[in-house]
């Protein structure tokens, strides 16, 4: 089966700062994909580069068969290919409702909004509960769930998340690692940046580690590493990173 996402010896950085040294990847073809790595070693760098906000120096991306550097990020928007990205990003004054009614914006997504609405506040009841509250004031846990429900508006047909439960309180990351695996169980892939290695084993059983720019390793389903043997993998012995 052909990829979804291509990414072949990817070169990018910042300026004169090289981050990604030729990297290659590929998503969409096993289910889901799992990201993991040191902090600064260039996945938000690659994050950035395939939807098109940053762009590379060397190297390839292809996304359903069309290759996309240089495309800008809404054209790579329509093509299904939606990015959440660390932190929060969303317009404090607006309302959740207002939110997820522009992530369904794109011609490509419209047909889809009713549908889309229903699976979001399915899989986030407490959306609708707060439809009309604004986004300043609602709780991290709550900003990352209109993040991911705005991103679920545009009708993905790949979605990647960066770091979605960074700097949750436990009880609110496992509601959310909950919702990331019912989204993944309706048939969207994802691909997920994490550090909880645990949480990426539960998702998906094709990881990558990516350290100094590169690939230096790839689990694939079927090989069904442990937690242990990743840990020595990532650090020459077994921790948590
Ligand atoms: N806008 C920027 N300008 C200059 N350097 C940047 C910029 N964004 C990131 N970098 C640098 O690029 C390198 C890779 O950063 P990146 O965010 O891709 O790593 P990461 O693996 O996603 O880390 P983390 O897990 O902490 O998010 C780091 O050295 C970082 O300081």
């Amino acid at each position: 089966m052909s990829a979804l996402l291509e990414v072949e010896n990817l070169s990018a950085g910042y300026g004169r700062v090289g981050v990604l040294h030729g990297l290659t990847l590929a998503a969409g073809h096993f289910g889901n994909v799992g990201l993991f790595g040191p902090n600064g070693h260039g996945k938000t760098t690659l994050l950035r580069a395939v939807s098109g906000l940053l762009r590379p120096t060397g190297g390839r991306i292809r996304f359903a068969g069309e290759d996309i550097i240089g495309r800008r990020p809404r054209d790579i928007v329509a093509l299904g290919l939606i990015h959440v990205p660390q932190g929060n990003r969303l317009f404090p004054n607006l309302t959740i409702g207002e939110c997820l009614t522009l992530g369904a914006h794109s011609p490509h997504a419209r047909p889809h909004e009713a549908e889309n609405r229903e699976k979001v506040l399915k899989i986030f009841p407490k959306l609708g509960e707060r439809w009309r509250q604004r986004v300043r004031t609602l709780s991290g846990g709550e900003r990352q769930m209109v993040s991911i429900g705005t991103a679920l508006m545009s009708h993905p047909s790949l979605l990647i998340l960066d770091e979605p439960t960074l700097g949750l309180a436990p009880k609110v990351k496992d509601e959310l690692c909950a919702a990331v695996l019912d989204i993944s169980r309706g048939g969207v892939p994802l691909i997920v940046v994490e550090q909880d290695v645990e949480f990426l084993l539960e998702l998906s059983g094709h990881l990558y580690l990516v350290n100094h720019g590169e690939v230096a390793a790839e689990i694939k389903p079927g090989e069904s590493m442990d937690h242990g043997e990743i840990m020595r993998m990532y650090f020459g012995h077994e921790r948590q990173p």
